[in-house]
């Protein structure tokens, strides 16, 4: 461990700069405990709405509780089933409806407790109930503490495509407690590594080379995972601060998702692939598509998968399906992505290590020609 990451050990707070919509994200072991102050402070006398799956609420409900105790009054607890199908119409009815049942206010807080499913859940219920409320993410994911939670993109899937009806809203804090992965499960940790590794390769060749060397060490705690953390959070904050509805680099942070939502909705919403996971074989893709581009040297997409796959991500759609729809099924998913304009497909694509780009006018033939060689791998 070097020198360098010491004073990241006991945590960090990263302003997501945005006029009068700005907020903290307080990153660290405990800070969960700081929850109830915060609020208090954020809101005096609000009352707090907690959204949770069942899987985070039995492990950590307690914990939440207790860090309110005394702060902030609990208005109502709602817990949607863990995983990908709870961000749905269905239940963003129920958890609405259950918000509503409880008088919650406009001056009150909802607090989304848990992965990037609730957190996208609940904070689309915020942006829409009463013409929208406050809330506050406290991520309990890895996925969530680097990405879901910072930078108000909300939402729920149809059978159409991922996040395709949803709300920009911001939340008014996020607060990331470190602690809280000890109990996550080695799969969904990760699945989550995959966007830690996303900035990396977005900007940032030295935090690639970085994980390169140190990522057993992030997967074992201590100091290189909340530097991991807080590196990806950094990272995210500044893109958002510059452009928070995505008019232009802010696509970047959709590096491996034109195919990885793809992939994960073709798999569908069931858990047999979970997003981090369509999003390390939708980077290959990506590297590997610019290479046919000729816009890198083929090596890039081999070191990119030798890494993702080191740390036992999948990185082929052969790993995970034997019925994926065909090329041409793949191209019409990929016709739904929200980077479209006018019709024509637009991809982040890289001239190599921490050297993405935004590709627009990508011409939809070639893609469905790469994509029959590739699903066949
Ligand atoms: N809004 C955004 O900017 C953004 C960014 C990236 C991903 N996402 C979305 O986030 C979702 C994926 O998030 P995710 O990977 O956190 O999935 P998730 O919310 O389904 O959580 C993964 C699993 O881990 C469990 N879990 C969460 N925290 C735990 C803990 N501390 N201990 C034990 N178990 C725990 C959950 O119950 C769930 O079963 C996707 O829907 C994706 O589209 C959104
Ligand atoms: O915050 C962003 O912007 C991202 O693109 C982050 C992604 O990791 C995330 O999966 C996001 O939900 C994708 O957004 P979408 O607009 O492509 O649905
Ligand atoms: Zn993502």
């Amino acid at each position: 461990m070097t020198a360098d990451l010491k004073p990241a050990a006991a945590g960090e707070t990263v302003r997501v700069e945005l006029e009068d919509r700005a907020y903290d994200i307080v990153i660290g072991p405990n800070v969960l405990a700081r929850l109830g102050t915060l609020v208090a402070t954020l809101a005096p006398g609000a009352r707090l709405a907690i959204v949770t799956d069942s899987m985070v609420g039995a492990l950590h409900a307690d914990a939440l509780r207790e860090a309110v105790a005394g702060k902030a009054e609990i208005a109502s607890v709602i817990t949607v089933p863990p995983g990908e199908s709870s961000k749905c119409f269905a239940e963003l009815e129920r958890v609405v409806g259950e918000l509503l049942d409880a008088r919650v206010e406009r001056g009150d807080i909802l607090v989304a407790f848990g992965g990037g499913v609730v957190g996208d859940l609940a904070g689309f219920a915020a942006a829409v109930l009463r013409r929208g409320i406050r809330y506050v993410q406290v991520p309990t994911s890895l996925l969530a503490q680097v990405d879901s939670s910072v930078g108000g993109k909300t939402g729920i899937d149809t059978a159409h495509g991922k996040n395709l009806v949803g709300a920009f809203h911001q939340p008014a804090l996020v607060v990331a407690d470190t602690g809280l992965l000890d109990t996550l499960s080695p799969r969904e940790f990760r699945a989550g590594y995959a966007e830690v590794a996303k900035y990396g390769l977005i900007d940032d060749a030295e935090f690639f080379g970085w994980l390169e060397e140190n990522w057993q060490d992030v997967f074992a705690g201590g100091p290189a995972r909340i530097h991991a953390i807080a590196t990806s959070c950094r990272s995210k904050a500044r893109v958002v601060a510059a452009d928070e509805r995505e008019g232009g680099q802010r696509a970047l942070l959709n590096l491996g998702h034109t195919f990885g939502h793809a992939i994960e909705t073709a798999a569908g919403f069931d858990g047999t692939l979970v997003h981090g996971e369509a999003i390390a074989i939708g980077i290959v893709l990506a590297h590997g598509f610019s290479a046919r581009l000729g816009l890198c040297d083929p090596a890039v997409e081999g070191r990119v998968e030798a890494h993702l796959s080191a740390v036992g991500l999948p990185t082929r759609t052969s790993h995970i399906k034997a019925d994926m729809p065909d090329a041409d099924g793949m191209l019409e998913l990929i016709r739904q992505d929200k980077k479209v304009e006018r019709g024509a497909l637009t991809f982040v694509l890289t001239e190599g290590i921490g050297k993405a780009l935004v590709k627009k006018d990508v011409d939809a033939a070639t893609v469905r020609d790469f994509l029959a060689e590739r699903l066949k791998t």
